[in-house]
């Protein structure tokens, strides 16, 4: 297949995927990185249609336009890919400069060597560009967990080894001229990993989605938007996965209520009723061990799950109480510069060791609780042991 035909399945390939990206991005936040990643589509792939119509081999300083565009669709994304790793994206000013920059030089170039000059500054950038997206990438699968590093290692492999061939063709554009950019054996390899990496590209960038989409819908199933902790269902799951290992380790509860919690709603709004639970969130999570787990039951009502080979509910009571007073000398800042501090009442349940006993063992810890309020508050209970 000669190149122009490979170049127009490339464009109308890309500019599809583009579109299609789009109309899935309206419906997303900007975080998902897919207006950068439709951007790059739509814009690679009328650049190449610019570029069929200018013809290769072009040394009209139109050339430059469906080049910027390339270089433009290949920063447009790295920024997705920067907003998909949960980083901040580039700057509109950062990519318009480097744009602008690469046009420039790439002007200046054609004037002085002509077609060279233009196939080895387009080469070069664009090899600069897809080796920065293969690192992007990788460094991506290193923050992310579980299914999310296939998409991003796919898409680290085919963007480096497109870097790699593309920097070959800067190399061979200035040592050997343009005709063996698009002619012979050298072109067809190129051309046709060209095609390859842009039939991937596609489903890559929606696999990516897919896999983000799922993983943020099972966060939302199992997690409390407020305060980031377990809800009930993930409450369950950890409890199914915690008691599924084998030997499963011994386990006490600790079912944590914020005292007088209405009148801090009352006094200081809504609002700073909700900092409250969410420092208070801050500060179970931060004190309890790896293999532990802190859910929100609702309200401001807590539940930390305290796990261990043979721990007895006297260790878990220790937790507890360094629990009770890390929260009461934890000071919830308040709008206005001013703060306020909240204790909490704690039910500790007996140890067990099967997931049967769990609703016996939150009965037992909500009881202890109960007691806790009843004693004057700001105090830790502990269920006797017998579940
Ligand atoms: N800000 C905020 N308040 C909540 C949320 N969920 C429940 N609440 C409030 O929490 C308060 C709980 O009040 P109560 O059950 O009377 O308990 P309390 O005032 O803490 O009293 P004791 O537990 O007896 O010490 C209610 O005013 C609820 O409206 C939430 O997500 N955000």
């Amino acid at each position: 297949m000669d190149p122009s035909t490979v170049i127009l399945i490339l464009a109308l390939n890309l500019i599809a995927i583009g579109g299609l990206l789009a109309m899935i991005g309206r419906r997303m936040d900007d975080a998902a990185g897919m207006r950068g990643f439709a951007t790059g589509s739509l814009v690679f792939g009328l650049a190449y249609l610019l570029r069929l119509a200018l013809g290769h081999a072009s040394t009209s300083l139109a050339a430059v336009l469906p080049d910027a565009a390339m270089v433009y669709a290949t920063l447009c994304y790295a920024t997705g890919l920067r907003q998909f790793g949960g980083r901040p994206p580039l700057g509109q000013r950062a990519i318009a400069g480097w744009t602008l920059g690469f046009a420039t030089l790439s002007l200046a170039c054609t004037l002085a060597w002509q077609d060279v000059g233009r196939h080895a500054v387009l080469n070069a950038g664009l090899a600069h560009n897809y080796l920065w997206l293969s690192v992007l990438a990788t460094l991506g699968t290193r923050r992310v967990i579980g299914t999310m590093r296939w998409p991003l290692t796919v898409l680290a492999v085919i963007t480096g080894m497109l870097g790699l061939l593309t920097a070959v063709r800067a190399v061979a554009a200035v040592s050997l001229g343009v005709q063996p950019l698009f002619n012979g054996l050298p072109a067809q390899i190129y051309y046709g990993y060209a095609t390859i990496t842009t039939v991937l590209l596609g489903p890559n960038l929606l696999w990516m989605v897919f896999v983000q989409l799922n993983d943020r819908l099972a966060r939302l199933a199992t997690h409390d938007p407020l305060t980031g902790l377990l809800n009930r269902n993930g409450l369950d799951a950890a409890l199914d996965r915690h008691f599924g290992s084998r030997p499963a380790q011994a386990l006490v509860l600790c079912q944590i209520d914020i005292d007088h919690f209405k009148q801090i709603n009352d006094s200081h709004g809504h609002a700073a009723g909700d900092a409250v639970l969410q420092g208070v969130a801050g500060t179970l999570a931060a004190h309890v061990r790896g293999g532990d787990f802190v859910a929100r039951l609702g309200g401001e009502e807590f539940l930390v799950g305290c796990c261990g080979a043979g721990l007895a509910q006297d260790q878990a009571l220790a937790l507890a109480e360094r629990l009770r007073d890390a929260l009461a000398a934890q000071s919830h800042p308040l709008a206005g510069g001013t703060s306020l501090r909240c204790t909490v009442s704690i039910g500790v349940s007996p140890a067990i060791v099967a997931r049967s006993g769990w609703e016996a063992a939150l009965r037992a810890a909500d009881a202890a609780l109960y007691q806790a309020k009843h004693a004057g508050r700001n105090r830790v209970v502990v269920a006797a042991p017998s579940v």
